[in-house]
């Protein structure tokens, strides 16, 4: 039987051994959620106050798009999209869904808990077993049908919450697949090439997983971290984010950039598989999650990738005598364990030879220290 997504963490659990708060009740910040200057990516270190970069915004309706989409990964590896297609509705739906799941009490999302060593659930981040500090914020992750733990988060009502997720992800589904052509096809790259997007290019085998997050109102913000830095483990993540800013991305001389919520629109990142398949060219973006002492924050990831078997490797078309590969052959699933092992080293660690030209692969991560 092939691997299925669900199973990437089999071999892996995480064990993290934290209470889980009801954050409402805190009116400090408690030590063990308080960064300092000697933790990595300390919130308030590095902003570019002041400085004039922006995140591109691309309108998908326009005839320039692919060009655009093109530059935006290369030079940024983050974008927003508007005219995606997607209904303000369903965007609309699935944010009072992730707010009417997060206020719930805890006990109740204790319920529907993500087990050690499984994907789905309610949670921690994953990547909070490499901080020495807790971070200001809870997730809640679907992989597959959320049936069984949607059941014991609403008994009554599991069942609308299972359509608009399912509507969701039947809609991201369909927009990633288009993002994808746009970054493909700006590397001169076409369906024939990409065997497991299959004979018309839609992705039918595609894997993803749903990521809820929630950042709560923080009475100490400057000294608390929502997400800590990061690069996605996908191919693309769509980020949907309600009207509270926190996103930031790293920005080669500049700094931590914010992007700012945009109604309607859309958050792309490039991730570490199309780092991978576009042999560093399209660079994955390290970014995180800053909170704010008076506004709820909510963010929807939608986390694409290949099928969780199929090998992804840099791009034939893109490697030759003066373009050597530079990551050995990976699944997604072994992706997603060397990630949980290695967090923000993992894309060195499948790395073959070092680039040749300095401007392949700037954003590897390789100086990111892990506590
Ligand atoms: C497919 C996945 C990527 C992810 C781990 C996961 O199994 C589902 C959640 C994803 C997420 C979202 C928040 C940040 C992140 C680093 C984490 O801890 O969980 C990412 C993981 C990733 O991209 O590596
Ligand atoms: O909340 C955000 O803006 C970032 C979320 C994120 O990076 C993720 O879910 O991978
Ligand atoms: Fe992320």
């Amino acid at each position: 039987m092939p691997a299925r997504l669900s199973d990437a963490f089999k071999s892996h659990p995480l064990n993290l051994q934290l209470k889980h708060p009801d954050f409402n009740s805190l009116h400090e910040l408690p030590d063990s959620y308080a960064w300092t200057n000697n933790d990595d990516h300390y919130p308030s270190s590095l902003s570019s106050f002041g400085v004039d970069d922006s995140v591109p915004v691309i309108d998908l309706s326009e005839p320039n798009a692919l060009k655009l989409t093109g530059h935006a990964c290369k030079t940024w590896g983050v974008f927003q999209v508007t005219n995606h297609g997607i209904p303000q509705k369903l965007l609309d739906d699935i944010e009072s869904a992730g707010k009417s799941l997060f206020s719930l009490p805890v006990e109740q999302k204790l319920k529907a808990a993500r087990p050690p060593d499984g994907i789905s659930g309610y949670g921690f981040a994953r990547i909070s077993s490499f901080f020495r500090k807790l971070m200001w914020s809870e997730g809640f992750t679907i992989v597959g049908s959320p049936v069984d733990h949607f059941r014991q988060l609403w008994p009554q009502d599991y069942e609308k919450f299972c359509n608009i997720i399912e509507e969701y992800e039947k809609e991201m589904k369909r927009l990633a697949g288009r993002l994808m052509w746009l970054m493909l096809g700006s590397l001169g790259i076409s369906p024939e090439d990409v065997k497991w997007a299959g004979s018309k290019g839609e992705f039918k085998g595609a894997s993803a997983a749903l990521q809820l997050n929630s950042y709560p109102a923080c009475p100490e913000p400057d000294r608390a971290m929502g997400l800590a830095a990061h690069t996605d483990s996908t191919l693309l993540t769509i980020l949907y984010q309600n009207n509270t800013s926190g996103l930031q991305v790293l920005r080669d001389g500049t700094g931590w950039v914010t992007v700012p919520p945009m109604a309607g629109a859309l958050v792309v990142n490039v991730g570490d598989l199309i780092h991978i398949l576009s042999n560093g060219v399209y660079p994955s973006v390290l970014h995180r999650a800053v909170v704010n002492r008076t506004q709820h924050r909510l963010s929807i990831a939608y986390l694409f990738g290949p099928p969780a078997s199929v090998q992804i490797s840099p791009l034939s078309k893109l490697v030759g005598p003066s373009h050597p590969p530079l990551y050995r052959p990976i699944t997604w699933n072994e992706y997603l364990g060397t990630k949980a092992k290695h967090f923000n080293k993992a894309l060195s660690s499948v790395r073959l030879c070092a680039p040749l030209s300095s401007s392949a692969d700037v954003n590897d991560h390789n100086s990111v220290k892990v506590v």
